[in-house]
């Protein structure tokens, strides 16, 4: 089966244990959320199984090829890191033009159209752009190089809210016109909860979840009512998050929902958020 196969990998800087035998795999044409903390190894992982990092221990496999010192495994691949590593002065559309001798099967005109969405201009460098900009102009690289396996680091870093939702937008319109594997390393999980299939959570260097986001999200289930109702119900039940406003009560619970619940309660499915919050602290 053709899919990125990471295994037993361990990587050290100096004390400080980054990962700590790695095991997992991306399918093909699956997308996955990359969660974790701050600190907790997710860019690690990401430049190791792109061969920017060395592992101390274990291997990286790209359709069953070991991706070290491997450039047609390494092609499979792409990158979007948080770090910028184009020459500041070159222009964008000369980038475009450089990125098509590395990536084949680049695509110029697609890459130009979404600038244009984007309102990027093609005439500036990479120097003058802002904080926001600097994403734009990678993330567009990064949906542009069509190779199999995307690889997002924090891809809406500065973006503003509008920018963001057309991110989302492009990202699923792409997706489902042109299907790949697409990995997104993200602190904005309410944002990419209906956009990942797949879930895998990091913390402090050991994987601790890597599931369906259905599968995950079925270990719990939220209800709301007025604050006394939602108070009564949820005594003795394992309660990872309340959210309160007005007279109105929401809780998210961990554990299986009875049947029958009472009169004026509604019940509805986890927060991706408040679930990841408890996971990980
Ligand atoms: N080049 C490096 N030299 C020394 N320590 C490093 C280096 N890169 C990462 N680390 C350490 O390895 C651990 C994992 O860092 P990493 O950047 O992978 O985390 P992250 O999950 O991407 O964090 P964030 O969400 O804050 O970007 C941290 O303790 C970090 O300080």
């Amino acid at each position: 089966m053709n899919c990125v196969e990471v295994k037993h990998v361990t990587k050290n800087f100096g004390n400080t244990c980054a990962l700590d035998d790695i095991c997992l795999s991306f399918e093909e044409n699956k997308i996955y959320g990359l969660l974790g903390r701050n600190g907790a190894g997710k860019s690690t992982l990401l430049n190791v199984i792109t061969n920017r990092i060395y592992a101390d221990q274990g291997e990286v496999y790209v359709n069953g090829e070991p991706v070290k010192d491997n450039d047609k495994a390494l092609g499979q691949l792409y990158l979007m890191s948080e770090k910028t590593y184009y020459p500041e002065k070159m222009k964008i559309k000369d980038i475009f033009k450089w990125t098509k001798t590395f990536y084949p099967d680049f695509d110029e005109e697609y890459a130009a159209n979404l600038a244009e969405r984007f309102g990027l201009k093609l005439t500036k460098n990479v120097k003058s752009l802002s904080t926001g900009y600097t994403s734009i102009f990678k993330l567009i690289i990064a949906l542009s190089v069509n190779t199999p396996y995307i690889f997002l680091d924090e891809p809406v870093l500065g973006l503003d809210a509008n920018h963001r939702d057309l991110f989302y937008r492009i990202l699923l319109e792409k997706y489902s016109e042109n299907p790949c594997t697409i990995v997104i390393s993200t602190h904005l999980i309410e944002e990419i909860s209906n956009l990942i299939e797949n879930i895998i959570i990091i913390k402090k260097s050991k994987i601790i979840r890597n599931e369906s986001c259905e599968s995950l999200l079925a270990g719990g289930y939220t209800v709301s009512g007025s604050t006394a109702l939602v108070d009564s119900y949820i005594s003795g039940k394992n309660v990872i998050g309340i959210d309160s406003l007005g007279g109105l009560k929401s809780a998210y619970i961990l554990g299986k929902k009875e049947e029958e619940l009472p009169d004026g309660l509604e019940v509805s499915k986890l927060d991706l958020q408040k679930l990841f919050v408890q996971l990980t602290n």
